[in-house]
């Protein structure tokens, strides 16, 4: 049995509802040690031949047999296998990749070896030196005369330690020089007991092998031995092969990438503007944020809250349901961060009278400890004592223009409205004197607990409390998250019990129309994200379309489709990581610089770049990066190889 039979092949291109016949009928044998040549005129069907025993091409009829199994059955995945493994390629115009040096692109067959990195490499040496190029291994293609080329793609064919080498007019590019030379190492490669089948035009060539084979309109018309073939040492292989693995394809990519380091460059810094903008305005909206909430709590306590009653839906807002009981008080008491809650009572409306002056004012309110910041007490103290009154400053100006905190210590006469329980109004009054004047930041008008009391039963009305100040352990973090979790109790009927009032409702509501904010202009930023993804993907068509010989250079080396694909998925994943690296640094020094700038102007960084959104906006463009790479990763696989092969 031959190592290798060809039966009856038969070959036809289907152009123009036209069949055109190439191959008509071939049936051959040949065996390892032979160095076969294949001539014949051009267009008669030597290449397309070629690629039938080298497993590029299985739309044929007939059979290819190796060691008597047949290929013809084989999937597209053994069919790379058996590339790998069993063929070795010598192409006429050398067909090496420019962007690897010369071991590079003879160890991208051995990386497809089960031999170690470290084998692999001393293996590429060996037959580096072997081919006389051990100096030059460092040079890339393009700098390396053709004869040297093509000793570079002799070292490639035989670094996986195939049994079959083919070649396809191994010295159409080369002088006569360089024309022995090539043809005395595959006359080695011959007599180290491989297959050598080359296609070549020329005699002279074809009287360097031990057979020719001569073709004419798809057939053979003569079949000549030169001399027997070249005897066999049947040796176990040292290694297998496999396909390649990621991290070689990694390598590969970024071997590229360097490559193309300008243009890719431009690239990064294109898709770093959209990165960096979303980081930059997540970074704005932080600090905006910041400065707001550090605005409000510089006026008010912002660890204590203030929780009132929510209507239930559809009830009616009458004052009885609005009541707070100490059963509320517990349950809010007994909160994880709730250092103390203290029922209070506040009455919408109130009005000052002295003499002929009078003053309104938005709430009468009971004190409780952290109702107001101690510097915003500008006279006076809080009302500790029965009776007395603690007003702000527009409240006292109506009583005294020119000098407000003089009122301090003054008798004046206050009125509160104050409905029953069936919503009839009533007016509560009592002589109050003003223990202290507070800033215009307080809308309120605060007396002790005692004297609310005495208001009600003066005018025989039951003191029931409306809300309950709530005092927060553990500083301003904890208080969101009080909030958040006092808004989400619920009661019997499965609504939200309370809500918050005062302050930190304020605060509250504004951080969400902030947020609010900075979501759309980070969404209006991710529109730039937007335009880098469809670069990306121009550029990756782009590559795919400057690497179609590539893919066909590595399919026929032996690169699954799934290996092409992760190729570019690589080169797409290394754009991203570089975009976002330097988006993430160009973001930190925009921060520094505007926060140089508000620094000087309000005292604060308002730009705030937290390690989540730098992470986040990284993370994120790479799955852009990643997404953008599906299409041209997909239409790189899918090249045929030897139409990749064929195109310059
Ligand atoms: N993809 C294709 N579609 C249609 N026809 C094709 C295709 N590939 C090759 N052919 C045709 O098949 C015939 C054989 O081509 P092939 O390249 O095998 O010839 P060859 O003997 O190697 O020629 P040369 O010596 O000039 O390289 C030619 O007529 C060519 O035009």
């Amino acid at each position: 049995m031959a190592y290798l039979e060809l039966k009856d092949i038969r070959k036809s291109y289907h152009i123009d509802n036209q069949d055109f016949h190439v191959l008509n009928g071939i049936s051959l044998n040949f065996d390892r040690g032979e160095f076969v040549s294949i001539l014949g005129e051009s267009g008669g069907g030597k290449t397309t031949l070629m690629n039938i025993i080298a497993g590029l091409d299985s739309d044929y009829s007939g059979d290819v047999l190796i060691n008597g199994q047949s290929l013809k059955k084989d999937t597209s995945k053994q069919l790379d296998e058996y590339r790998r493994s069993t063929i070795g390629f010598i192409f006429q115009n050398f067909n090496l990749v420019n962007h690897l040096t010369i071991q590079e692109n003879v160890m991208v067959s051995l990386e497809m070896t089960t031999l170690t990195h470290k084998q692999q490499e001393e293996r590429a040496i060996e037959l580096l030196k072997k081919v006389g190029l051990y100096d030059h291994r460092n040079k890339y293609p393009n700098q390396l005369s053709g004869g040297q080329m093509q000793r570079v793609s002799i070292a490639r064919a035989l670094a996986s330690d195939p049994d079959i080498i083919i070649a396809d007019e191994p010295t159409g590019a080369l002088d006569a020089k360089n024309t022995d030379d090539i043809l005395e190492l595959m006359n080695e490669i011959a007599e180290d007991g491989k297959l050598v089948i080359a296609v070549t035009h020329s005699q002279t060539v074809a009287n360097y092998g031990t057979r020719i084979v001569h073709l004419a309109d798809g057939k053979i018309d003569e079949d000549k031995i030169l001399k027997p073939a070249y005897p066999v040492e049947k040796s176990k292989p040292a290694f297998k092969s496999r396909p390649a693995k990621l991290g070689s394809i990694f390598q590969m990519a970024f071997e590229h990438f360097k490559y193309n380091f300008k243009r890719n460059l431009l690239i990064i810094f294109g898709a770093a503007i959209g990165i960096f903008s979303v980081i930059f305005m997540l970074g704005l909206g932080n600090g905006v944020r910041g400065y707001i909430n550090h605005e409000i709590y510089s006026e008010v306590n912002p660890t204590t809250i203030q929780v009132s009653r929510k209507q239930k839906q559809g009830e009616n807002p009458s004052p009885k349901n609005s009541l707070m009981t100490n059963q509320d008080n517990r349950q809010l008491n007994d909160l994880k961060n709730v250092k103390s809650s203290t029922l209070g009572k506040f009455l919408s409306g109130g009005q000052f009278k002295a003499a002929d002056k009078t003053a309104s004012v938005q709430y009468v309110q009971t004190y409780y400890q952290g109702a107001i910041l101690k510097k915003n007490i500008k006279s006076g103290t809080i009302p500790t004592k029965d009776n007395q009154v603690l007003i702000n400053k527009k409240t006292a100006q109506s009583f005294n223009k020119n000098k407000p905190y003089d009122m301090t210590g003054k008798k004046i006469q206050l009125f509160a409205n104050a409905p029953d329980d069936n919503g009839q109004p009533h007016v509560l009054s009592r002589e109050v004197t003003v223990s202290g004047v507070t800033s215009d930041i307080n809308p309120m008008a605060l007396v002790s607990s005692n004297t609310m009391k005495s208001m009600f039963s003066s005018a025989s009305m039951k003191y029931e409390p409306n809300f309950a100040a709530v005092n927060i352990a553990g500083g301003v973090p904890n208080v969101q998250p009080v909030q958040d979790k006092i808004k989400s109790l619920k009661g019997s009927n499965k609504q939200a019990k309370y809500q918050i009032t005062g302050a930190g409702a304020i605060v509250s509501t504004l951080n969400t129309y902030i947020n609010v904010a900075v979501w759309v202009l980070a969404g209006i930023a991710a529109i730039s994200l937007l335009v880098s993804a469809i670069m990306i993907i121009v550029v990756l068509y782009i590559s795919v379309a400057e690497r179609t010989k590539e893919i066909g250079i590595l399919r026929a080396l032996g690169f699954t489709k799934g290996n092409i694909r992760n190729l570019f998925f690589s080169e797409a994943f290394i754009l991203g990581v570089f975009s976002s690296i330097l988006a993430v640094i160009i973001a930190y020094l925009a921060e520094w610089g505007a926060d140089a700038v508000s620094s000087g102007a309000i005292k604060y960084a308002i730009v705030q770049i937290s390690p989540m959104n730098a992470i986040a906006g990284a993370v994120v463009f790479i799955l852009i990066c990643l997404l953008a790479a599906l299409a041209p990763a997909a239409k790189a696989a899918k090249l045929d190889p030897i139409v990749s092969l064929s195109s310059e």
